[in-house]
């Protein structure tokens, strides 16, 4: 073979070198996906029965080889129904990764959007006034994914964003205070949106609801989630499952610029909580 060298008695081949590069790069990035995850431990049951069957086959036992067998064949489909909270993230973590437009910064219009970028004083000023009347408050902000599934299970708006309105939808005694507001190209799209909960274990029961529906949106898109606890009045961000909590309104804003337009984080801004570090 062009291009290959010897290890021993093994033969490799560049094609071989890169193919181990690109699993080794894939199960990373499982692994990041999955772990903190309800999902992790599933896939490390199933691997540890599929290790169990490669043995009981290697064994010739063959009754017990069928009946795994059995299991194993159906096991890609089980996957796809299992995982497939973790493989919409996955595939859209892909879609992100692969707009090089985006990611490089090469297209002059690119950075136009850039400039006109939503303006999160409003988020800022209503996040903390709600904070110091312990008025709970849950607001989604849509990035690649579009969040219409969610936003659809609630009452549609599609007005521009003021701290007044923030402030009016989350009083208590407004009809559209339940529930979570979601914000799409700059305007409040939906209030009285219905997130999906978290179902992760190593999330503290201290936590309410509210924060298992920001926890549990951000697992299955790529949303950017404001979290004003009613009964605490901390302020918190949520992304990809992580919890950036008791956040100032210096903190608050650099979060959310850095999650919201890839702008740098100041380093005072509080580190991230995963679900398993909260639970410890
Ligand atoms: N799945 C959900 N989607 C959207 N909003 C939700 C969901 N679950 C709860 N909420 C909102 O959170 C509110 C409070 O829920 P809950 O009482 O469980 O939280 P909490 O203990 O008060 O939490 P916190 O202290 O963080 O405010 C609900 O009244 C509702 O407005």
């Amino acid at each position: 073979m062009i291009g290959s060298f010897s290890i021993g008695f093994l033969r490799i081949g560049w094609i071989d070198v890169v193919d181990v590069l690109l699993v080794t790069t894939l199960f990373y990035q499982l692994y990041k996906l999955l772990t903190g995850s309800v999902a992790l431990k599933v896939f490390l049951g199933f691997m540890s029965l599929y290790l169990f069957y490669l043995v009981v086959k290697a064994a010739g036992m063959e009754l017990l080889t069928s009946i795994l067998g059995q299991f194993m064949s159906v096991g890609v489909l089980a996957g796809i129904i299992l995982f497939q909270q973790e493989i919409r993230r996955f595939l859209l973590n892909v879609g992100k990764a692969t707009s090089f437009g985006s990611r490089l910064r090469v297209f002059p219009w690119r950075r136009e959007a850039n400039a006109d970028r939503m303006n999160v004083t409003p988020f800022i000023e209503a996040a903390k006034s709600m904070a110091g009347k312990e008025t709970g408050a849950l607001i989604a902000f849509s990035m690649a994914s579009d969040l219409k599934f969610f936003a659809d299970s609630g009452d549609l708006l599609d007005a521009a964003v003021s701290k007044r309105l923030l402030l009016s939808i989350f009083n208590k005694t407004s009809p559209l205070h339940d529930g979570a507001v979601i914000i799409a190209n700059g305007r409040i799209k939906a209030a009285r949106c219905i997130l999906p909960v978290s179902e992760n274990p190593d999330v503290p029961a201290s936590m309410g609801l509210r924060h298992r529906a920001a926890i549990g949106l951000t697992e299955v898109t790529d949303a950017v989630v404001l979290v004003v606890s009613e009964e605490t009045g901390q302020i918190s961000v949520v992304r990809g499952g992580e919890v950036f909590r008791n956040l100032s309104g210096p903190d608050l804003r650099a979060r959310l610029n850095e999650f919201l337009f890839d702008a740098e984080a100041r380093p005072a801004a509080a580190a991230a909580t995963t679900a398993a570090d909260m639970a410890a």
